[in-house]
């Protein structure tokens, strides 16, 4: 897209918001039979209605919106800004979203279907914090896990996050009031929607059968690779009758997925931008010959591209054996000698058990989206394992995303804060690692974290975090650099 095409879309989210503007002043403008004098209150044209308030049908300003001329407007601004975001955001942040926003409905779902909205309208325009929105819920629910639940959503401008894990009904939230106390939905919960306008219900709708029923979609017009019956190979000689294959099918399909994976983690760099990992940290600070030790490194895609920049760097890649044996294959091609000539070693290696003695020698733990896939308990050993063996000035470095609060924290800009009138995380631009958070939720029962949460974590495990670097125009990934505690206190001793 061309800046002349960028430009026309700014414009014309300017001349929409104009005529937007003219016809709520307009509706102000005294009326020739009524002088202002005569009616002084009637001559402030209303304001566009409040996103940050809760929704109220009876305002001026929601029944300006109906006028046509308002509606084309507001339409021309939603078509507009639509293509303008899938014109400047980086193309695989647009994927993510695409390939990962079935979360947004599995939190409305979370949303209307626990009462949330009716819990925060009973509670006020300060809000709720969340483990006492938790405890009203009608179901066992874990407050921390229902707090990036509705971040999610606050993410997405509906509800609002007035303060860390304080949240408020907003526009967009109480737009699915049902208007009833929870009292009356919890004494007859399948009267829910009786004698309402049918939003709510709509919402359960959506989010329960058709939830599903596109999943069902999906699977009935594309027969994935595993599906279909295995295809047989000829028969072998010397093979019996059952020969096998679908023993080998089963294997060709495991290998192939680990293979997908390898290569979706290479994908994954692109959350970082152009310079990635090397951004990550300042690798030339390290002395030549220092030793980085990837834990869970994969096929060893990142290290390598370490390797590479910084040729005095060695490295020890730990992984399953099956992944470390791939990945002495892709170094053969990839950077043939590294391996033989013993600067890179692969190294089959359980994170969870004791490290190896090379580890005690280690400059730098490199752990990238590893931490995410483990609940807090299961990160603590990890973090506790290298803990034990790290020497003296040894750092760890993390990659993953590090989640922001949807609210302002004290100054505006602070912690990598976004500028308001953006939402503290950058809202919208910041989904991919919100929806990630929800993939590790479904799937592993763990989840990615915010800069407090991984503070809190990586401290239990005896390192602490210094400098939080975020991978500059992106959607959240960073890079958290930590030191052993102990040191760090006797340091100030
Ligand atoms: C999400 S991938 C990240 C790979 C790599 N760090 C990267 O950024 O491309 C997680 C890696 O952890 C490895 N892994 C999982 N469980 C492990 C364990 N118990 N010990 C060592 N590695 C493990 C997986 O094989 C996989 O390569």
């Amino acid at each position: 897209m061309t800046f002349a095409e960028l430009r026309a879309l700014h414009a014309l989210i300017g001349t929409a918001l104009d005529d937007i503007q003219r016809t709520y002043t307009a509706s102000a403008a005294p009326h020739p039979l009524h002088p202002p004098d005569a009616d002084p209150d009637g001559t402030s044209p209303p304001d566009f209605p409040s996103l940050s308030a809760p929704y109220d049908p009876s305002s001026p300003s929601e029944a300006l919106l109906h006028d046509p001329a308002v509606a084309r407007a507001c339409a021309r601004i939603v078509a507009a800004a639509g293509q303008l975001t899938a014109a400047v955001q980086n193309p695989f942040l647009t994927i993510c979203d695409a390939t990962m926003t079935y979360h947004l409905p599995a939190c409305m779902r979370v949303l209307e279907a626990s009462h949330v909205v009716e819990i925060l309208r009973e509670a006020g325009p300060d809000g709720l914090h969340v483990e006492r929105i938790a405890a009203r819920v009608p179901y066992p629910i874990d407050s921390r896990t229902l707090a990036h639940v509705l971040r999610l959503l606050a993410t997405h401008h509906v509800l609002a996050e007035r303060a860390p894990d304080v949240f408020a009904n907003n526009r967009l939230s109480s737009y699915i009031d049902t208007g009833k106390s929870v009292a009356e939905i919890l004494s007859n919960p399948d009267s829910k929607y009786a004698d309402t306008d049918g939003v709510a219900a709509f919402v359960g709708l959506n989010t329960d059968e058709l939830f599903k029923s596109s999943a069902y979609l999906a699977d009935a017009l594309l027969r994935l690779p595993e599906d279909r019956p295995p295809t047989r190979r000829p028969h072998q000689e010397g093979e019996g009758e059952e020969g096998g294959e679908e023993g080998e099918e089963r294997a060709l399909t495991f290998c192939s997925r680990l293979h997908r994976f390898g290569a979706a983690m290479r994908g994954s760099a692109r959350w970082e931008g152009e310079s990635g990992i090397l951004d990550g940290f300042d690798w030339a600070s390290l002395e030549p010959g220092a030793l980085v030790v990837d834990v869970g490194g994969g096929v060893g895609s990142h290290a390598m591209r370490l390797a590479r920049a910084f040729p005095a760097l060695r490295f020890v890649v730990q992984d399953r054996a099956r992944v470390c044996e791939m990945g002495r294959e892709v170094w053969k091609v990839q950077f043939p000698g590294a391996v033989e000539g013993g600067r890179v070693v692969f190294q089959g290696h359980d994170f969870f058990d004791e490290q190896p003695r090379v580890a005690r020698e280690a400059d730098v733990f490199l752990l990238r989206v590893i931490t995410h896939d483990w609940p807090d308990a299961d990160v603590r050993r990890i973090l506790g394992r290298l803990r034990e063996v790290a020497k003296p000035g040894a750092r760890l470095v993390v990659g993953e995303h590090v989640l922001g609060e949807a609210c302002h924290l004290g100054g505006r800009g602070a912690d990598g804060a976004w500028d308001w009138p953006l939402l503290a995380n950058g809202g919208r631009a910041s989904a991919c690692g919100h929806y990630m958070d929800m993939t590790m939720l479904s799937m592993f029962n763990a989840q990615e974290r915010t800069a407090r949460e991984m503070r809190a974590l990586w401290a239990s495990a005896g390192w602490c975090v210094g400098e939080v670097r975020r991978a500059a125009g992106n959607g959240g990934f960073g890079y958290i650099v930590a030191e052993p505690a102990v040191e760090l206190h006797q340091g100030r001793l």
